[in-house]
């Protein structure tokens, strides 16, 4: 039909994928094995780091890519230590100016894993079972970047042509908040960036065990610090307890004063700019595929706030969430130690949403909880900063890239995609957008339990597999639309 892909190469194509699955499953397995953790800055992970991405940038050689390993610079600790931050890999295959050129973002460092966090298997060492691999970085995101290389080098291993340009950014330092990659892209802006016509970003889950799905949208998030200090050391309790404004008492009920019990934030105005809920949205909500009885029981959570799959999605994707996330400087080692801390920070986080505007919400944020701290006449210093503001994101899914992809899944899976956002935030997203001002797409491959973060992460076998014929489905649709 006029809106399938050459059928028969794809036929071939899906059939090589099959025929050579155990051997991508091998080479997953070799990935998981290196233990690319971005998050602990120690100089032994920063070199597994480093093998990571070597292995990598010899996989796409071999593949025929024209490969740039550029140098990360380093990183500066807050114990003034520096670290060497690990290549970002910029690849190409293909130049033809009659084709479009898809570009794909991906990251092969990994959250941090010990067996005896409660994995079942070790983490680094990639075990099947039931059809399940299991392995830190299985779905985040070492597999979605090899499915993409499975299925180009499908193609390349059939001596077809390969139907788009693919340009490669591979990073390793995701996980700790992508430390020099906007630079990067900032400086390629016009050099490698400069003939990408398509970015493909497969770096999140999907909503359903078992129904595919696209995003197009993701909340940003605006997080805080708040601190309130009476002097920079400890006090006794027994010696100062009853004499004091104790800054762990003013910070509680800072922190206390943020959001009820029911999820909704009681910082006056904050919902202000939410954009209005359309009948449009109310019907897409609907026709996702998601069981509320079996999210809610899988995530092994006694009740959720929302008891209808719509209202779980809207409070998941499309109005803001409030998350208390820590304190530092309190005392939350075991044992019943007499301590009045003398210095405390307290963490939190909005979730924005579309038309959210981020430094109004700075504003409010900061004038709720002076009013707070102020009704408390204490003596305490109080300090609140935005350490972190990155904007929600919002796909153009009437870009081409999005109905090249909607028809892949519908050959590949014979389904219609579940149309979804996300409830975090993929900060690149808007780096892309905004920079280099081309097309995203967020195209994911992992199935809603694959646990990213989590101990006993994994990739379906079927997902990671089907993925790989996804994607080389996807470059022939692109091509047909060009
Ligand atoms: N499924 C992909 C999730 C990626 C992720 O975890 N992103 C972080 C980014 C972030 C936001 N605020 C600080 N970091 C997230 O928490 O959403
Ligand atoms: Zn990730
Ligand atoms: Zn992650």
């Amino acid at each position: 039909s006029p809106s399938s892909p050459p059928a028969r190469l794809l036929e071939k194509v899906i059939q090589y994928i099959d025929l050579h699955q155990d051997e991508f499953v091998q080479t997953l397995k070799e990935w998981v094995a290196v233990e690319s953790d971005s998050i602990q800055p120690v100089p032994r992970l920063r070199q597994e780091l480093f093998r990571m991405m070597a292995l990598a940038a010899d996989k796409l050689r071999r593949l025929g890519a024209s490969v740039d390993s550029v140098d990360g610079g380093s990183q500066q600790l807050p114990n003034g230590q520096t670290l060497p931050i690990p290549p970002i890999i910029l690849a190409e295959l293909g130049n033809d100016p009659k084709k479009p050129t898809v570009c794909f973002y991906g990251h092969l460092d990994v959250q941090p894993a010990r067996r005896e966090d409660g994995w079942l298997t070790d983490p680094y060492t990639l075990t099947e079972v039931d059809g399940k691999l299991y392995g830190r970085g299985a779905t985040d995101n070492k597999g979605p970047v090899l499915a993409w290389i499975n299925a180009v080098s499908a193609f390349r291993a059939m001596e077809e042509d390969l139907p788009v340009n693919i340009k490669f950014i591979i990073e390793g330092m995701e996980e700790a908040g992508s430390v020099a990659l906007e630079e990067l892209v900032r400086r390629e802006k016009d050099r490698f960036f400069s003939s990408v016509d398509y970015v493909v970003i497969s770096d999140n889950l999907w909503i359903s065990r078992r129904k595919p799905a696209l995003t197009c949208g993701t909340r940003g998030n605006s997080y805080f610090t708040v601190e309130v200090k009476c002097r920079d050391q400890d006090f006794h309790s027994g010696t100062f307890g009853g004499i004091l404004n104790e800054p762990m008492a003013d910070l509680i009920a800072l922190l206390g004063s943020l959001v009820d019990s029911s999820g909704h934030i009681l910082i006056p105005g904050i919902y202000d700019h939410v954009a209005p809920l359309t009948e449009e949205e109310k019907k897409m909500y609907k026709a996702i595929d998601l069981d509320p009885e079996e999210y809610r029981n899988s995530s092994q959570v006694k009740k959720f706030l929302f008891d209808t799959k719509e209202e779980i999605l809207m409070h998941l994707w499309r109005y803001p969430s409030l998350s208390i996330h820590g304190i530092e400087g309190a005392f939350e080692e075991p044992g019943a130690k007499t301590v009045i801390p003398g210095r405390v920070i307290g963490k939190f986080s909005i979730r924005l949403v579309p038309h959210m505007n981020m430094s109004v919400v700075e504003t409010q944020v900061k004038q709720h909880l002076e009013y707070i701290f102020s009704k408390r006449n204490s003596s305490n210093q109080m300090v609140v900063s935005m350490a972190l503001g990155l904007h929600p994101w919002i796909a153009n899914i009437k870009d081409n890239q999005y109905l090249a992809a909607k028809r892949a899944i519908k050959t590949v899976f014979g389904t219609e995609p579940d149309m979804i956002r996300d409830g975090s935030t993929i900060p690149i997203a808007n780096i892309f957008q905004d920079v280099i001002q081309k097309s995203v797409m967020m195209l994911p491959l992992g199935a809603v339990d694959d646990g990213e973060h989590a101990q006993n992460e994994k990739i379906n076998r079927w997902n990671y597999i089907e993925g790989s014929k996804l994607f080389a489905a996807f470059f022939l649709e692109m091509a047909k639309l060009h």
